[in-house]
């Protein structure tokens, strides 16, 4: 019986003794290993902050101090602690734990993004609320510092800054996003932490003055004031403190009694306070620690010994768009890569290795990178920026404003796109179809298999009189999806119907797959169907009219949103064309969906060749996912003493 059996709450957590809280960490440290194992998700972050987050439960009250993780992917032992341990075999998984914080789970999770850069800005409106309502409530905020690498961060600082509000920010500094944080902020936060002279000097002072009873104590204290002298010196406390934010640290994070003591600090100063904790993601467990590209951020099933992944990840779309990307700029010195910190998953560290004067990591800044690629395309260049497809949100005015009005000739590769899975409602790539179809002289490809993914991106290349986007989704890429024919604007014929007068399907991207299999089924049930693919969705090739001419319906399927995509862009193309013919728009319901597998919620979408045959041949509508249940009560503000 481990000490983690009998902890279920933060009050648990605040009755152990030093001796049992030190053995609660390593607890933990053993469950989320085994259990993040045997689900996947996001390890090494989770064992950065085990002694973190158990040294703010036993400062703050959660949940009258509101506790905020920024992005929140690693809020797994905030959950341990809050009674859901017992949950950590469903984690991600269809009806189970999320791997973010969830108001339906807790009343101990008060936000739920897993967008980065946002846990500032949430506890800046928080503390309003709470000053505004007479309430002495502290807003705890953890935020990594490849967050803070996000624009937002800074502006909710400028705002924070400028109040008393019972702020406490604690900065995670573990020195990386998925690859080490890049730029001056990362430079300035990692000088002290690199600083040999300084960590011996304390390391060693801590050691020997420790020893000696009484002295030790007394010449310890010393110390301590020394290193504040020492940290004026070289601390980030100046970018801080400049801005009018008391800042505490840097603190060793994995150090529990000294962490708490100095959230105990924070806690005192009763104003915005900025807790710099000093920490090393995957912590504790050699495999993650030693994985030099990105410290086990996140992992499918693994062995929890070993670390080796469980099973092997198919050719995905990913590595076709890398080694594509690679090929292609060797004959286009035009073309540079821009990545939001995120090399890795978005394929383009491969590119980053052959040409790394030609790519830059913006850190978590989609934003500002979609309006630095404007200023290189204005230089002359020819950017690449991928990201994931829901963070496109992030930096669509920019898209729009700073790119497409200049028809600058910017190509967004946005990978994750469509039902991405357990990830759950932020990250399902399902808005970008509806964003990029109403951006002036915006040109999308969706490309069914790998060989379209090459042809494609390589024709996003050759645009240079505005912006084009190339998006595809999570996971295995078929590798070829013939076509019957080409027609003459490059929509890809996939199957003639045998006989005129049935429906054409028009299949978006990966749903090629599904609409080929949906018109083998209608044709078993005596109902001809023309499957095309039109390669570059946005805007509507004009062949789509013509084809729709001598069909009675077309039924559009896309790995998006319903509302305002491929489907409702070919509605008004059908429109302007003066062609009658009805439109069913099949796709990912205008809804938040919540997490599971890709397919299993494809299926629940309808988005499966057996789904869309029958919503044809039946003539239902499309799905929906969420019936009219009773809004869930969440977190109604704690009504306290004064109010
Ligand atoms: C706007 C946005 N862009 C990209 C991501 C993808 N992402 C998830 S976690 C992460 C790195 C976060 O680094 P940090 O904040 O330092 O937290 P750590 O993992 O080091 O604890 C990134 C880039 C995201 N969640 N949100
Ligand atoms: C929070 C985070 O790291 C996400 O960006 C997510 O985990 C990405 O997951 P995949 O790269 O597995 O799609
Ligand atoms: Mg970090």
């Amino acid at each position: 019986m481990g000490v983690l059996d009998r902890v279920d709450s933060p009050a648990d957590v605040r009755a152990c003794s030093p001796e049992e809280l030190a053995e609660l960490a390593d607890d933990i440290r053993q469950f989320l290993i085994q259990k993040v194992a045997a689900t996947g998700g996001h390890l090494g972050p989770n064992l950065g902050v085990v002694e973190l987050t158990l040294a703010i439960h036993r400062v703050f009250d959660s949940p009258t101090d509101p506790i905020l993780f920024d992005t929140g992917h690693q809020c797994y032992v905030h959950k341990i602690v809050t009674g859901r341990k017992d949950r950590f075999d469903t984690l991600r998984e269809q009806g189970g734990l999320t791997g973010y914080q969830d108001r339906t789970e807790s009343p101990h999770d008060w936000i739920e993004s897993s967008h980065a850069s946002a846990a500032l800005s949430n506890a800046d409106g928080l503390s309003k609320a709470f000053a505004l309502r007479g309430e002495d409530r502290t807003v705890v905020a953890v935020v990594g510092d490849g967050a803070l690498t996000g624009g937002m961060c800074w502006e909710a600082l400028n705002n924070i800054a400028d109040s008393d509000r019972s702020v406490v920010i604690v900065v995670n500094d573990n020195g990386r996003s998925y690859a080490p944080t890049i730029g001056g902020l990362a430079r300035n936060l990692s000088a002290l932490r690199l600083q040999p002279g300084y960590e011996r000097f304390l390391e060693t002072g801590r050691r020997t003055l420790k020893s000696v009873p009484m002295v030790g104590d007394a010449a310890y204290a010393v110390l301590h004031g020394m290193k504040s002298g020492v940290k004026d010196l070289v601390s980030p406390q100046a970018m801080f403190a400049d801005l009018g934010i008391k800042y505490v640290g840097p603190v060793d994070g994995h150090d529990l009694a000294e962490m708490e003591a100095a959230l105990r600090r924070a806690k005192a100063f009763g104003g915005p306070v900025i807790v710099h904790a000093v920490t090393r993601k995957g912590n504790g467990y050699a495999p993650a620690e030693n994985d030099e590209a990105e410290q086990m951020h996140s992992t499918g099933k693994i062995d929890p010994l070993t670390g080796r992944a469980l099973a092997e990840s198919p050719v995905d779309w990913t590595s076709v768009f890398s080694e594509t990307l690679v090929r292609e700029a060797a004959r286009r010195p035009e073309v540079v890569a821009i990545t939001a910190a995120m090399p890795g998953p978005t394929g383009l560290a491969a590119f980053g290795e052959r040409y790394p004067e030609r790519m830059f990591d913006v850190g978590i800044a989609e934003q500002h990178g979609m309006t630095s690629a404007a200023g290189l395309a204005l230089g002359g260049m020819h950017p690449v920026l991928a990201i994931y497809s829901t963070f496109l949100n992030r930096a669509f005015d920019q898209l729009l404003m700073d790119v497409a009005l200049l028809k600058l000739p910017v190509t967004v590769v946005l990978d994750r796109s469509g039902i991405t899975g357990p990830d759950g409602p932020s990250h399902h790539g399902m808005w970008d179809l509806s964003l990029l179809a109403i951006v002036p002289g915006m040109r999308v490809a969706a490309p069914r298999d790998a060989v379209r993914l090459r042809e494609e991106l390589a024709e996003a290349l050759d645009i240079g009189d505005g912006p084009s986007a190339v998006r595809f989704g999570k996971g295995r890429v078929p590798d070829d999806i013939p076509a019957v024919r080409r027609l003459g604007d490059g929509v890809d014929v996939l199957v003639e119907a045998a006989e005129p007068g049935g429906v054409l399907i028009v299949a978006v991207g990966g749903m090629a797959e599904i609409g080929i299999g949906a018109a083998e089924l209608l044709a078993a049930r005596g109902i001809p169907a023309t499957v095309v693919d039109p390669r570059w969705a946005l805007p509507v090739p004009a062949s789509i009219a013509d084809l729709a001419r001598t069909h009675i319906s077309v039924v559009t399927i896309e790995d998006g949103g319903v509302r305002g995509g491929v489907g409702s862009a070919v509605e008004s193309a059908l429109e302007q064309a003066g062609v009658d013919v009805p439109v069913h728009r099949r796709g990912v319901p205008q809804e938040f969906i919540a997490h599971a597998s890709r397919e299993a919620i494809l299926v629940d979408c309808g988005l499966t060749p057996a789904g869309i045959a029958d919503s044809i041949a039946t003539g239902s509508g499309y799905v929906s996912l969420v019936g009219p249940e009773e809004p869930v009560e969440l977190n109604a503000p704690v009504t306290t003493a004064s109010g």
